[in-house]
């Protein structure tokens, strides 16, 4: 993309004010709509139209992904600094300094002090930098290639019908969902937009939900000072992980540590009525300031136990999913079910309806920022490739592949990172799994990183086809070791050929080495690989493996 012309900043649309043209009109500025319009215009004269009622930039920069990564970096390295000689004694017990956290994530996200809202004009000004027009708007579909755009917020001016020659995206994100639990909305309690936006730590917060978002603000939260209850319907935190990802997690966030304090976490739990007296209207993150009583009781999912009662608490959080956001956004106009996630094909193209592309969370398929940007990279290359008279049959303009291998990442401490199946999801795939897992406070890079470092990595290979499936690993920063993983499962890399792939010495990476080695102990390596002059003579001759085996280097 970087070789490419740019294209003049201005209004590139055919029309007059009330019928404007473009090639391409993306509904949605988030990350995936940025990178549709993008690559569905890049090198040519092609014009594009990013529709967007709110920010530039989308749930991601401001509610999301960015302010709450930048709460939960000082957290890891709070957390590093405790575990290691030399800093232990530095930072002793005290917490971190909530003021600097927060105005660290603020000019992360753009707000001013004082401001309300975040600032996107460095978006707007990438946005019309790569040549794409941006209008202040929410837009619905009134037909094939048709949208209509209200002014945001119900501002004054008509709707602008907007004519699409080659294609319309949908890339209107997701939104939290709340449950119907009696008292709850009244409560007006914070979703994940306040809870990355707050503006002061709450003294007592709990938090209804066990998935990635609760996780990691009960990870932010916790180093901040709060005292968190984390309130789960099922048994275990992270349910689409490997279980001992979730069980580890939820360890560490009970045992607490320096500066951190222990989370309270009810299993098998619901909130069953909220209670709470009048709360006013209030910016996002913006504690209600009014107490709040959630009533209790076992969920009865998962089997038994599960804790019923009171727990009165300062602020409420609810974590408890995302929905594709298809409100009001025409989908039966052109003959779509208006309450479901469109469909979409392997281009993120919807069948039977011409012209129409979705990508992003809409999709209901991945609900990830990377995942999101991925289908758009297709989507816009297919739109382009389409304009052009150009095929679309080669594997670039199919997002199906990447979908085999989809990473996530929870920056809770330990982080978990996950690609590909998990071992059960493996077998109902029908596919001949056999995992295998290593502690990685064995390998002598993790050990050199933290005193005490607890931590597992699994890979779930295919017997059959001698190919890995899936990995995962629980552990300080791990994150980083994830994409090697995802390399090997998207690109379907022989066993054999991985034991090739040699990690450096001392880094957490070796963990690759041992997990094979397990492999090949279970036989689930073939004699290729074990016979292979280059792997064997190397593990015998090599003077630092054998040397290290003894000084505990392995
Ligand atoms: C707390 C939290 C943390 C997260 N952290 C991560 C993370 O670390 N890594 C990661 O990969 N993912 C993370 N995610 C998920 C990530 O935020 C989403 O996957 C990502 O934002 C999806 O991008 P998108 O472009 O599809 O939608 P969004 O970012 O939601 O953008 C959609 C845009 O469409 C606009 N819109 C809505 N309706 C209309 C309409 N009718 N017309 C025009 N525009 C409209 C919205 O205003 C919005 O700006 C996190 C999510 C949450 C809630
Ligand atoms: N680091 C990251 O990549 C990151 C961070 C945050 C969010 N995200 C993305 O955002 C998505 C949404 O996150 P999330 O945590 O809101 O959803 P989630 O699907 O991960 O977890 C939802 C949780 O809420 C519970 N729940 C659902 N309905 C409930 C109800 N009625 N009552 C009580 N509990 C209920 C579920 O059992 C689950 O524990 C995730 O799928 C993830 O992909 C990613």
């Amino acid at each position: 993309m970087t070789s490419e012309p740019r294209r003049a900043a201005g209004d590139h649309a055919v029309g007059g004010p009330d019928l404007r043209e473009y090639d391409v009109v993306v509904l949605g500025g988030g990350p995936a709509g940025e990178n549709a319009a993008a690559y569905a215009i890049a090198g040519s004269d092609r014009t594009a139209i990013i529709v967007e009622p709110e920010l530039v930039g989308g749930e991601c920069s401001y509610w999301a992904c960015i302010p709450s990564k930048a709460l939960l970096h000082p957290a890891a390295v709070r957390s590093a600094a405790s575990a290691s000689p030399g800093t232990a004694g530095l930072v002793g017990d005290r917490p971190l300094e909530a003021g600097a956290v927060l105005a660290h994530r603020d000019a992360f996200i753009g707000r001013g002090a004082g401001a309300l809202v975040p600032d996107d004009s460095g978006q707007v000004r990438w946005a019309r930098g790569a040549g794409i027009d941006v209008v202040r708007g929410s837009g619905r579909l009134t037909g094939e290639r048709t949208v209509a755009v209200s002014p945001a917020g119900g501002a004054d001016g008509g709707v602008t019908t907007f004519k699409a020659r080659q294609a319309v995206v949908l890339a209107t994100g997701s939104a939290a969902t709340l449950p119907p639990t009696p008292g709850l909305a009244e409560a007006r309690p914070w979703t994940s937009r306040d809870v990355t936006a707050m503006r002061a730590v709450p003294g007592s917060v709990a938090i209804i939900g066990g998935g990635v978002v609760a996780c990691e603000a009960a990870t932010w939260l916790s180093a901040l000072g709060a005292q968190v209850t984390l309130i789960v319907r099922g048994r275990a935190l992270l349910g689409g992980a490997e279980p001992f990802a979730g069980a580890l997690v939820a360890d560490a966030l009970r045992q607490g540590g320096p500066g951190r304090r222990p989370v309270r976490i009810l299993f098998g739990t619901q909130v069953y009525e909220v209670e709470r007296g009048a709360v006013a209207a209030h910016a996002p993150g913006v504690p209600g300031g009014v107490p709040v009583t959630l009533r209790i009781e076992p969920s009865g999912h998962g089997g038994d136990g599960g804790s019923a009662g009171t727990v009165p608490v300062d602020e409420l959080v609810v974590a408890a999913g995302r929905r594709p956001a298809v409100d009001g956004l025409g989908l039966d106009a052109v003959g779509l079910d208006p309450h479901r996630a469109p469909p979409t094909d392997a281009h993120m193209a919807v069948p039977g309806v011409p012209g129409l592309y979705a990508v992003g969370d809409v999709t209901g398929r991945a609900p990830l920022t990377h995942m999101g940007k991925y289908q758009a990279r297709v989507c816009g290359d297919v739109i382009a490739a389409r304009a052009a008279g150009r095929p679309t049959q080669a594997p670039r303009f199919q997002a199906g592949t990447g979908h085999a291998a989809v990473p996530q990442v929870v920056f809770t401490d330990p982080q978990a990172a996950w690609t590909g199946l998990t071992e059960a999801r493996a077998r109902e795939a029908g596919i001949d799994a056999h995992s295998v897992a290593v502690d990685l406070g064995t390998v002598a890079g993790a050990a050199l990183q933290r005193d005490g470092y607890t931590g597992r990595a699994q890979l779930v290979v295919d017997r059959t086809r001698g190919v890995l499936v899936g990995a995962t690993f629980v552990g300080p920063e791990v994150a980083e070791l994830l994409h090697a993983a995802t390399i090997a499962v998207a690109a379907e890399v022989p066993l054999e050929r991985l034991w090739h792939a040699v990690p450096a010495f001392p880094t957490v990476s070796e963990a690759w080495l041992r997990l094979l080695e397990a492999l090949r102990a279970d036989g689930a390596m073939t004699d290729g690989a074990m016979t292979d002059g280059a792997m064997t003579d190397g593990a015998m001759t090599d003077g630092t493996v054998t040397d290290g085996a003894r000084k505990g280097t392995r």
